[in-house]
């Protein structure tokens, strides 16, 4: 048996190496009929979901924004689900890094053929509108890790819409949502990925041919980073500094060809390749990409807010500088809808585990409890619960106030833009950096049994928490947020009105201490007051600092900590504001026990935050050590209120097993079965003695090597 398996590998290519062994490493162990090995699902998670109080579904549909848009996700799940085989047969992880690239395209290609076949003729375009977020969920029953077509839906097609003018769209979006062409985002480079005003490649106008000369003048203006840029895309919109008669009119989007269409060789000039292993992302390709004088048809340049004509006048469309920054702006309100979802998934994960696992002893000599009895795992678990539905909530709330902008902004008003972006900027940057610490905290929660990539939480990890620093990294966004509050603050002072994110402002420069009542509303007035203290106390610093000599920028950048501290308040009370009434308003006709569930969390979310600001409630409210006692009180209540139902609550994400992908949150709770079973897929296990004891171990062992 061992000469077999060991033969195999030389005798056949990775892939089907792959495929043919993961056939017989069961019978390479001889443990095929290990009986042990049941099929019965687990009976503490049965016995949860009987003792779970409300409708499921009624949740599920809450969080879908209604019964017919989670009829409309079925169908669309159950579609690509039953196509083809979505799942690996021999884990990704365990594949080299050229295999794992190869079965993401193959995916790829699966999913795509899926969805345009059979999904598109149900739905039509809308699903890469409002049903993105369907197509992006069930995409995760394909791959664990990144498509390398992720890119291309997510920023190439959306430049391509809000940066091209009518007859540009209509000339490469039917090209690229046919994926007759792949493209992808080139904008950040090795010298630059935050100041992208300081970009070096450039794209220089010639009259003569009409073309641009794109080009990078040294290795930092090397493009780098880019998803899907190093193998898949033949395509890419290169962010470029934009020449034209002597002059730099700054950065701008061009449409370029990398790759030829049929043979898909690099075009002379251009230079593109895969930047090397990453923490995460590593079926995306992520690339570089350099120019020598490559040139590119005039209209190549994504000409919706500025022109370059053909004798290479430059004219400006758009009435806002930063309307070029509008992709950026797009993907961040796209992310909070991600990460609640990848947050959802993690937590569903470390609950159904933690309602399985059993350990230690609470009374000696009695049974093992169920770790999830602990409240320190209730305390670990339920917020992420409660952050999942806050952020849930507050994404569909923050696409509402994009799309409204957005329809503004097409008639020309702008007048809405520093709002958004301040916005859509801070909300990005906490709920990322939330979700990649809570997903660390269900990990932590799982035990060693976590730290396996079969569980699922490392992935997750690894993808979030690159999300913190993608699409502008979280201090950068939370500075820029800053600006805005800073500004609305001196606004405020002087008595001319605010905008709605900010009315809180009106109230607060009076000077009043805001006196503590522990009722939502009360909190999430705190809350707001907080953050006002911090704007407050950041303006005295800065003017403070500037009475001292200091210029405005040195007096900003000194006073850099305590703005983005109040930044984060901000956008914390926001958060906590709008996760409150969405859950109202979504709940005002559900059934009594539903509305109880969605209360308590909403509730857990403003107490656990709440206890974790304690120091800044007693600075700049009038909060006092009895009312922080009686928070503690409320939030240890409501642990155990929501304890019964916590499973419930997880099932009412709904995620079908080939989405959650994970031998600890599997539906039926065979959480050991399940890591055996993986465990048999490691190529390590596919012959009893690995050729490295021949070759080091005996000699070494035997004093011969
Ligand atoms: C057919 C089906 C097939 C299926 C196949 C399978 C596929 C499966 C998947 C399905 C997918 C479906 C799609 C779902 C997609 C969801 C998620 C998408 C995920 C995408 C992955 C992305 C990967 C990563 C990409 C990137 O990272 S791209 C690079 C991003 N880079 C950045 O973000 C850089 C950050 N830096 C900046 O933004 C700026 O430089 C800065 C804002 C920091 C500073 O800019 P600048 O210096 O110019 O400005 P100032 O600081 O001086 O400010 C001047 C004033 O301008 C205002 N300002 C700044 N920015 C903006 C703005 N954006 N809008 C408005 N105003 C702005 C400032 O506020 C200043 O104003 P003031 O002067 O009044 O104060
Ligand atoms: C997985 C992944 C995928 C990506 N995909 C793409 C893609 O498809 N296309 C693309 O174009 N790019 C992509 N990027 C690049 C990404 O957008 C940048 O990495 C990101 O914008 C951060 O920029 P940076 O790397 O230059 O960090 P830096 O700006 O160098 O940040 C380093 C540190 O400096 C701090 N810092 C920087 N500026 C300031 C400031 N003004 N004030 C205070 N602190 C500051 C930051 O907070 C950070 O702590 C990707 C990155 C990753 C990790």
């Amino acid at each position: 048996m061992g000469t077999r398996c060991e033969g195999l590998r030389d005798s056949l290519s990775p892939i089907a190496y792959y495929e043919e062994y993961s056939h017989f490493r069961l019978d390479c162990l001889k443990i095929d009929d290990n009986k042990e090995l049941s099929m019965s699902a687990n009976e503490d998670l049965a016995k949860e979901r009987a003792r779970c109080d409300f409708n499921v579904s009624e949740i599920t549909n809450i969080l879908d924004g209604g019964i017919e848009r989670t009829k409309q996700r079925k169908k669309i799940e159950s579609i690509a689900l039953s196509n083809g085989k979505c799942c690996d047969v021999t884990p990704e992880e365990t594949l080299g890094p050229k295999e794992r690239y190869e079965n993401a395209i193959r995916k790829s290609c699966l999913y795509t053929k899926i969805v345009k076949d059979q999904v598109l003729t149900l739905t039509g375009l809308e699903v890469l509108g409002s049903n993105s977020s369907v197509l992006r969920r069930t995409a995760d029953a394909f791959f664990k890790d990144i498509s390398p077509f992720l890119l291309h839906l997510g920023m190439f097609v959306p430049t391509i819409m809000g940066q091209g003018t009518p007859e540009q769209q209509s000339y490469w979006l039917p090209r690229a949502l046919d994926f007759q062409i792949i493209g992808t985002y080139a904008q950040t480079e090795l010298g630059h990925g935050t100041f992208i005003r300081g970009l070096e490649t450039t794209a220089t106008y010639d009259p003569d041919t009409e073309e641009f000369v794109i080009h990078s003048p040294r290795l930092t203006s090397y493009k780098w980073w880019a998803g899907g840029l190093g193998k898949t895309s033949n395509y890419c919109i290169v962010v470029a500094q934009l020449y034209t008669q002597g002059k730099c009119y700054g950065i701008h989007p061009f449409i370029v060809q990398i790759r030829d269409e049929d043979t898909h060789m690099p075009l002379p000039g251009v230079r593109v390749g895969e930047i090397g292993p990453r923490m995460g992302f590593n079926t995306a390709d992520n690339g570089f990409l350099g120019f020598d004088h490559y040139r590119i048809p005039r209209n190549h340049m994504l000409m919706k807010n500025s022109q370059v004509l053909k004798d290479g006048t430059y004219v400006k469309v758009a009435s806002h500088s930063k309307l070029t920054y509008g992709t950026m702006v797009f993907v961040r309100v796209m992310l909070v809808n991600e990460v609640a979802f990848n947050l959802a998934k993690a937590a569903t994960i470390a609950v159904r585990y933690s309602a399985v696992r059993r350990q230690s002893e609470k009374i000696s000599g009695e049974p093992e409890p169920q770790i999830i009895d602990y409240v320190t795992q209730q305390h670990k678990l339920f917020v992420c619960i409660a952050t999942a539905h806050a952020l849930q909530l507050s994404s569909n709330w923050l696409w509402k106030t994009f799309s409204a902008v957005l329809a503004d902004m097409r008639g020309g008003n702008t007048e809405n833009l520093p709002e958004l972006h301040a916005l859509s900027s801070c909300l990005k940057a906490l709920s990322t950096s939330d979700s990649a610490a809570l997903i660390e905290q269900c990990r932590l929660a799982c035990g060693g049994h976590g730290y396996m990539l079969s569980s699922n939480l490392p992935l997750l990890y690894s993808f979030v928490t690159a999300t913190r620093t993608y699409e502008g990294d979280y201090t950068v966004l939370l500075l820029q947020t800053a600006r805005f509050l800073i500004k609305a603050w001196e606004q405020a002072e002087s008595g001319n009105p605010v905008t709605p994110t900010v009315s809180y402002m009106e109230e607060a420069v009076v000077g009043n201490k805001y006196k503590w009542n522990g009722s939502a509303e009360g909190i999430i007035k705190a809350a707001y007051y907080v953050a006002a203290g911090k704007i407050s106390s950041s303006v005295t610093s800065i003017r403070k600092r500037m009475k001292n000599g200091k210029a405005f920028e040195d007096a900003w950048e000194l006073t850099g900590v305590q703005l983005v501290a109040a930044a984060e308040a901000h956008c914390r009370a926001v958060i906590c504001d709008v996760y409150r009434k969405e859950t109202v308003r979504l709940t005002a006709n559900s059934s009594p026990n539903v509305k109880t569930v969605m209360d308590q969390l909403n509730m857990l979310y403003l107490s656990h935050w709440a206890l974790e600001r304690t120091g800044d409630l007693l600075r700049y409210t009038s909060t006092t050590e009895d009312d922080i006692i009686s928070c503690q009180q409320r939030y240890e209540e409501l642990l155990a209120a929501i304890r019964p139902n916590a499973v419930g609550l997880v099932d009412a994400f709904d995620f079908p097993d080939e989405i959650l992908q994970s031998t600890l949150g599997a539906y039926d709770g065979r959480v050991y079965e399940r890591l055996m079973e993986e465990a048999l897929k490691s190529p390590l296990n596919a012959e009893p003695v690995n050729r490295s004891f021949h070759q080091y171990l005996k000699p070494l062992m035997q004093g011969k090597l």
